[in-house]
Order: structure tokens, then sequence, then C-alpha cells
């Protein structure tokens, strides 16, 4: 029987057997096969493993080598005055509707706070922009801020500027240090003030991120006149603005009121007004903050629209739902425009009075 099938049955056969088999790879490896265990797998495993990769560092950022941020510790044998509970400033409140501290000049004894704060032993970083004709600010600005801002902890002063040739040269004291950055000159002075959001983002990632455990915002146009201290370090410490703290109504801030921006607020909503001119907080806590200002106005800009108060009205709106650990009354940022209030025992920094026809670009 055998012998009845021929060379070519057998050659038939045999190429048959090639294409079933290939037909059945193919099928097998078709992407849209019902059995294809693994869809999904693409790339959404790397998404996820960022979005983990980001909790898990910023749980861990509030630690340094020399202590834990956020501990309370002292050292036995301290000498202070006893703490009351009945007696405290009582011309002012010192605590606001979500038990965060309001800080005054008798809220707190600065050599329990400074011991504290001493023994975590932070990296301070102190963000300051003078662009353009502001760079005059700097030489009192920093001399002032040697004398008094957080005086004995480790600073530095991060300037950014058009021109590195009109940074001063100032004497520093130990562990203080001033860095450099070059940003580019501006047309408008509202691109200035915005575009601190941007480069902040920027230097942060970079660069600040390795080298801080707080990191502050100020305006170039003011100069310390007091203690400015370890009082004012929370996760995120904000400024109540002096024009607005005394007796204005909510409806009557000057926060931003087009609903087509981003950081409109309703006339019925809102805590206090705070100053975008003093800010800060710890590194993590302050780079959501200042990229979420970055962000919005540039959301804002696409739809044509630029903020009342640039951004300050993103702060703002920011803080009205992520609220402030600690509220910093206006000695954290007084002026030389009016008369100082009874309540502002001590200015601890002012905002000069200057023409700003002659040093805004325009
Ligand atoms: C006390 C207060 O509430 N200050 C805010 C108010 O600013 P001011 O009216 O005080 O604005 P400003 O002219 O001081 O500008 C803010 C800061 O931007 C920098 N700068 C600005 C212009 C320029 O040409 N070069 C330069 O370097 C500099 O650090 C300056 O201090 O409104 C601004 C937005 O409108 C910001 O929200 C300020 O924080
Ligand atoms: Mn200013």
């Amino acid at each position: 029987m055998l012998r009845n099938i021929s060379k070519t049955d057998l050659a038939l056969c045999f190429v048959g057997l090639i294409v079933l088999s290939s037909a059945i790879y193919v099928i097998f490896r078709s992407d849209d096969f019902a059995f294809d265990i693994c869809p999904p797998c693409k790339e959404e495993p790397e998404v996820l493993f960022d979005e983990i990769v980001d909790t898990v560092r910023s749980s861990h950022d509030r630690t340094n080598s020399s202590g834990k941020i956020g501990d309370l510790k002292m050292d036995a044998r301290l000498q202070y005055p006893q703490p009351s509970s009945m007696k405290g400033r009582t011309d002012v409140n010192s605590v606001t509707n979500w038990n965060a501290p309001l800080v005054w000049e008798g809220t707190f004894d600065p050599v329990v706070i400074d011991n504290i704060y001493h023994k975590i032993n932070p990296r301070i970083a102190l963000v300051v922009f003078a662009v353009g004709k502001y760079t005059r600010f700097l030489k009192d600005f920093l001399e002032s801020g040697e004398k008094y801002f957080l005086y004995g902890f480790r600073v530095t002063y991060y300037v950014f500027t058009d021109n590195e040739h009109e940074v001063p040269k100032i004497v520093l004291g130990e562990g203080r240090k001033i860095t450099v950055l070059t940003v580019p000159s501006a047309k408008r002075w509202q691109d200035v003030v915005l575009g601190r959001m941007k480069w902040a983002t920027i230097a942060i990632d970079k660069q600040i991120r390795g080298e801080a455990d707080y990191l502050f915002m100020m305006d170039v146009d003011s100069v310390f006149y007091n203690r400015f201290g370890a009082e004012s370090l929370s996760p995120l410490s904000a400024v109540l603005h002096r024009l607005y703290f005394e007796y204005t109504k909510r409806e009557d801030f000057p926060y931003e009121r087009r609903p087509e921006s981003k950081a409109y607020i309703p006339p019925d909503e809102g805590d206090y007004y705070y100053t975008a001119a003093v800010w800060g907080g710890c590194l993590e806590d302050m780079y959501k903050l200042v990229r979420y200002c970055y962000e919005q106005s540039e959301e804002d800009a696409k739809n044509n629209i630029e903020a009342v108060w640039q951004e300050e009205s993103h702060l703002n709106k920011y803080l009205l739902y992520n609220k402030p650990t600690k509220v910093l009354s206006s000695e954290y940022l007084s002026s030389d425009y009016e008369k100082v209030p009874p309540m502002i025992k001590v200015v601890r920094i002012s905002q000069l009075v200057k023409d700003y026809g002659q040093i805004r670009p325009h």
C-alpha cells in the first residue's frame, strides 16, 4: 500500500504541514488574539511606578542628616521663663480656625524655638530675583539678611538675575552662601514677577532639591530690621498682607474675581489675603505650590488672561483650599509706605518705598 504513495504525494503533504504550522504561529502571535494575557502591561506599569516613587520620595523628604524636620526636641537644662496657659497676646488672634499658629511677637520664646531648630540644623534656601534695575536692592537686602534672617542657621541665598556683575560681594556668616543663577531679562515687569514661578520650579528640580530642607521666596525690594527666625518655619508658612488683615471683609479682598481665570475665588469664600512677597516652607511643599502658580498662570496665558495680582492671586487660591500650617503676621512683611499699626510690635522686614515708574521695565 505504502508503495502506492508517490514522491509527489509526499512532497504535497510536507508543504501542507509547513503552511498549517505557519498559520498556527501567526494566529497565536497576534496582539488581538483572545488569549493574549498581557495587553495592558505595555506602558502603564511605568506610570504607576513613577507615582509610587514620587510618594515615597516626598514622605522621606522631611529628614536631614542632623535631625528630623518636624521634631520638637529640646535640650535638658535650657533656661527660659515659664510659659503661661493663661496669659498671652489679647489684642490679636494667635490661632487660625484650622488650628494653625498665627505668629506675632510675644507668641513664641526665641530661646526655646532656636534650641529646637538648632537640633534639626536645617538647610534653608532663600530665593530672590533681581532683574533689570532691581539689582540695586540686593546690597541692603543681603546685608540686613545676614544680621536678621535665620541668624545662626545654614542659609543659601539663590540670587536670580540677568546681570551677575551687579550682585554685590557681601561678608557672609558661617554656613551661609550666595548662589547666583542667570535668567533672561524681560520687557514687562509682569513677566519678571510671574517668571519667578517658572525659573524657581526649574531651579528646584535641577539644583535646590539636593541642597535645602526649607525654601523661602521673597521680594528683593525690602530690608530686614529685626529677627526673622525659626518661628517662621513650618511645612507651609504664609504672611498676612499688611493692607488687608485688620478690617477687610472677604468679599473685598483683592482676590481674582473673574471666573475665566484659574485664580478665581467667589466673593463669599476666603480666610485671609496673603502677600506673595514673603512665603516659605518645607522644600517639597513649596515646590508643589511654586509649580502650581507656574502651571496655573500658563493655563491663564493660553486663555489670554492674566490674574489681577499675578502669582499672588494663584498663591491665594491655593492657600484657601490647602491651608498653610503657620500664618505669619504682618511683622513678617511690613512697609515703609504707611505708619506701622500698634499691634505690630516688631517690624522684622519692611518693603521699601520705590518709584515704580523709574525702576520697572514698561
Ligand atoms: C508686597 C507685595 O505684596 N508684593 C507683591 C506685589 O509687588 P510689588 O509691587 O512690591 O512688586 P515688585 O515691583 O517688588 O516686584 C516683585 C519682585 O519681582 C522682582 N522684580 C520685579 C520687576 C523687575 O523688573 N525686576 C525684578 O527683579 C523683584 O524681586 C521684586 O521685588 O505684587 C507683585 C505682583 O504684581 C508680587 O506679587 C509681589 O510679591
Ligand atoms: Mn516688592
